[in-house]
């Protein structure tokens, strides 16, 4: 069986997933695209030598009788209205993060989830199926560290766009260790809050950068994340787990070691694209095969992507209030209990 994708949103990660579904994984076809730019649209056809119908806006997408699967690739704030469009139409959906851009959007998509029936929707957080991710999560979970006390994390980027803002801090790249480090040591957030260090001459001046967060879980665990988006030198994402017996740490990319002009070294990415290229294969590959074998889809589902923007709103009023706030989550539905463990790693 294979999949029909119809694709909402062009640009950057819409045309790396094209590519992939395209000519690296089994199962899935792109049959259409839309964009609010029609002409990027016409140039991703046109690009990745597509049979795929061009349409102008998703709700005609949705109701192609061959999209089977729709893929949400635009702007946050447009994903929550596709998203429940395409659950209305009892479509599948892959969702980039974040599933929308409010917990209040995020519980309207559950609803609609739920009221629907079964479970349709998949959300971006690719980062549990990376290899590095899931072996410290088994590490964990095999006590070979212990009772895990302390993560240090940093999510650093060399540069971002003119338009990021100091709140897109957590919403877009926060996201990614609010989503994964939950998962990681399976407890829940309990507050946050943010420290604002001194300012990277390298930022805007509306920028705040770098942070960094602390974050307490409801088991004790304290966590702190760094995000330093105009860091210059690379892509880099760090995470250390300390326990009770020993400390785990997420493995570097793999590269090659150098000896050059007095130096022994390894280059540093510069791109998310490169970083998690394998778990982003492996997170779509992985969402096909579940809605083939199992008619659903098994990886973070709706309910994670309402946890992650609950523990972001939280973030941002930190950012703001200076204090340390409540991360407050309403009761898991007996709809949502299945954990959405990566399995095919
Ligand atoms: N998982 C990850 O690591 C990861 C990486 C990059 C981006 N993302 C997420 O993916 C999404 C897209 O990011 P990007 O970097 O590709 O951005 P982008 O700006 O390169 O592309 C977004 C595209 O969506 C189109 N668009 C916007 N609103 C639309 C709408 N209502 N209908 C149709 N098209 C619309 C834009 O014209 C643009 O072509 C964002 O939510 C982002 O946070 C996730
Ligand atoms: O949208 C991107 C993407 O999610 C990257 O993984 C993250 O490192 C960036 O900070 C963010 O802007």
């Amino acid at each position: 069986m294979t999949l029909g994708f119809g694709v909402v949103g062009t640009g950057a990660i819409g045309r790396e997933h094209i590519n992939r579904i395209t000519n690296k994984l089994a199962g899935g076809k792109i049959v259409a695209v839309t964009d609010v730019n029609q002409e990027s649209a016409k140039q991703t056809v046109d690009q990745f030598g597509l049979d795929a119908v061009i349409y102008p806006n998703d709700k005609v997408l949705i109701a192609d009788e061959n999209v089977d699967v729709v893929l949400v690739t635009s702007w946050g704030p447009a994903h929550e209205a596709t998203v429940v469009a395409a659950v209305e139409a009892g479509k599948y959906v892959f969702c980039e993060k974040p599933l929308a851009t409010t917990a209040e959007g995020c519980m309207r998509i559950v609803e609609a989830e739920m009221k629907h029936g079964k479970k349709l929707v998949q959300v971006g957080f690719m980062r549990r199926y990376d290899s590095g991710y899931v072996q410290l999560k088994q590490a964990i979970e095999e006590g070979f560290i212990g009772e895990p006390l302390i993560i240090h994390a940093a999510h650093r980027n060399p540069t971002v766009d003119p338009r990021y803002t100091t709140d897109m801090a957590v919403v877009d790249t926060l996201i990614h260790e609010i989503d994964v480090l939950h998962w990681l040591v399976n407890d829940d957030y309990k507050t946050v809050q943010v420290v604002f260090p001194k300012k990277t001459k390298n930022a805007l001046e509306h920028l705040r950068d770098p942070q960094l967060f602390i974050i307490e879980t409801k088991g004790g665990i304290v966590i702190n994340v760094e995000v330093f988006v105009n860091c210059k030198y690379g892509y880099d994402i760090q995470c250390e787990v300390v326990g009770e017996e020993g400390i785990v740490k997420l493995p570097e990319p793999a590269s090659i070691s150098f000896r050059k002009e007095a130096t022994l070294g390894t280059k540093i990415l510069t791109d998310w694209k490169y970083r998690f290229m394998d778990a982003y294969d492996v997170e779509i590959q992985d969402f096909m095969d579940a809605i083939v074998k199992k008619g659903e889809p098994q990886g973070p589902d709706s309910w994670d992507g309402y946890i992650a923007a609950v523990t972001a709103d939280a973030c941002v009023k930190a950012q703001q209030t200076g204090e340390k706030e409540a991360i407050t989550l309403q009761e898991r539905p007996a709809f949502y209990r299945e954990t959405t463990v990566c399995e095919t790693v």
